[in-house]
C-alpha cells in the first residue's frame, strides 16, 4: 500500500484531510494523535510536519506527499510536482522596516542581516542576484527580529499581509509563490506511478467540482435558444423533453462563481423549477 505523508498539524492540514474525505479517500486515524490512518483503505497516511514531507517523499519514507511549495523549493530535493492544490496560497517575501528607507530589492545594500526560516532560498536567492547578505537562522516568529535588532530584513511568508502590517514591515519583493501541492519522487515503479495517477485524478474531479453547480431548470420552449446564451462556455446544456408541455428540462454544469447572475437571466426569460446543486465530482 502506498504511504502518503500529509501535514500533521498547522496551516494545510485541516483542508488537506478535507479534500481526502472528499475524494472518497476517508481519513481514518485511530484516536487524536495516531501518526498514520488509513486513506480510504487505498493509501497509507502518515502525518509528519509539513516542513519535513519534501525530505520524506525524496528519501523513500513516503510515496507522495502533501505540503506547501515553499517548503519543496526550501528542501532543495528533485521531487516531482503532481498536482497545485489551490489552497494554502501565499507568498515568500522580501520584508523591511517601513522606517528603513528600503523600497525596492535594489536598495538593499550588500552586508545586511536577513531573518529567515527559508535560509537556503534566501541564500540563493540573494547569492544569485550579487548581493552579499548575512543569513540568520530562525525558527519562527520572523517579524520580530528586525525590532529584536538581531537582523534589518526578513524573508518570510505572508497572505493576507496583515502580521508584516502589525509588525511595521513593508514588503519590497517576492520570491516563491506559493500553495499546497501533491508531490512524489521521481521514478516511481510502474506500478505505483499508476496509483498515484488515481490518486491525482480523484484530487483533481474534488478541485474541480468546487468551482462548478450542477443547474437544472424548466424553461419555455420558445426561449431556449436565449439559454444557450446564458449558459455559455459548455458543449451546450442537456436538453429533456417534458412530457405534453410547453416547457424542457435543462441541465447543465455552470460556473459557481457567476451563479446569481446566470439564475437570475434565466429568471428573467421565464425559466422556472431552477435547482441548483453541488457537484462532487468532475471528470471532464
Ligand atoms: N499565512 C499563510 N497563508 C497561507 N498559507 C500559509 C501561510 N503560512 C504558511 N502557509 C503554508 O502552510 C505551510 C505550513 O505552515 P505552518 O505554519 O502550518 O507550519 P510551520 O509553521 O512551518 O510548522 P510547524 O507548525 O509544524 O512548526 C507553509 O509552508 C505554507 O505553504
Ligand atoms: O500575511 P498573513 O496572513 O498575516 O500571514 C503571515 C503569517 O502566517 C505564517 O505564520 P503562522 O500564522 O502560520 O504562524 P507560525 O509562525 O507559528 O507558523 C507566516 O509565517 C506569517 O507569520
Ligand atoms: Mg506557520
Amino acid at each position: 500500500m502506498l504511504k502518503i505523508a500529509l501535514p500533521n498539524k498547522g496551516r494545510l492540514s485541516d483542508e488537506v484531510r478535507e479534500l481526502f474525505n472528499d475524494a472518497g479517500l476517508e481519513v481514518r486515524v485511530r484516536g487524536e494523535r495516531a501518526l498514520t490512518a488509513s486513506l480510504g483503505g487505498e493509501f497509507e497516511a502518515i502525518f509528519v510536519r509539513a516542513q519535513d514531507i519534501p525530505e520524506f517523499v525524496a528519501d523513500g519514507a513516503a510515496d507522495a506527499g502533501v505540503t506547501g511549495w515553499d517548503l519543496v523549493c526550501e528542501s532543495g530535493r528533485e521531487l516531482e510536482m503532481l498536482m497545485d492544490l489551490e489552497f494554502g496560497r501565499c507568498r515568500l517575501v522580501v520584508a523591511a522596516r517601513e522606517e528603513s528607507g528600503i523600497q525596492k530589492l535594489e536598495d538593499i545594500q550588500s552586508g545586511v542581516r536577513v531573518a529567515s526560516s527559508f535560509t537556503r532560498i534566501t541564500q540563493e536567492f540573494f547569492a544569485k542576484r550579487g548581493q552579499s547578505v548575512k543569513v540568520v537562522p530562525v525558527s519562527g516568529a520572523t517579524e520580530i527580529a528586525p525590532h529584536l535588532g538581531i537582523a534589518d530584513i526578513i524573508v518570510d511568508l505572508t497572505s493576507t499581509g496583515s502580521t508584516l502590517k502589525m509588525n511595521g514591515l513593508r514588503e519590497v519583493g517576492t520570491i516563491v509563490q506559493s500553495s499546497a501541492r501533491l508531490i512524489g519522487r521521481k521514478g516511481h515503479a510502474p506500478e505505483a506511478a499508476a496509483q498515484l495517477e488515481e490518486l491525482r485524478q480523484a484530487l483533481g474531479s474534488v478541485l474541480a467540482a468546487r468551482g462548478k453547480r450542477y443547474l437544472m431548470a424548466n424553461v419555455p420552449r420558445r426561449v431556449l435558444p436565449n439559454v444557450h446564451e446564458v449558459l455559455p462556455g459548455l458543449n451546450g446544456p442537456t436538453v429533456v423533453e417534458v412530457q405534453g408541455g410547453d416547457f424542457v428540462a435543462v441541465h447543465a454544469v455552470v460556473p459557481a462563481r457567476n451563479i446569481y447572475r446566470t439564475i437570475n437571466a434565466l429568471k428573467n426569460l421565464g425559466c422556472q423549477g431552477i435547482l441548483v446543486t453541488r457537484i462532487e465530482r468532475l471528470m471532464p
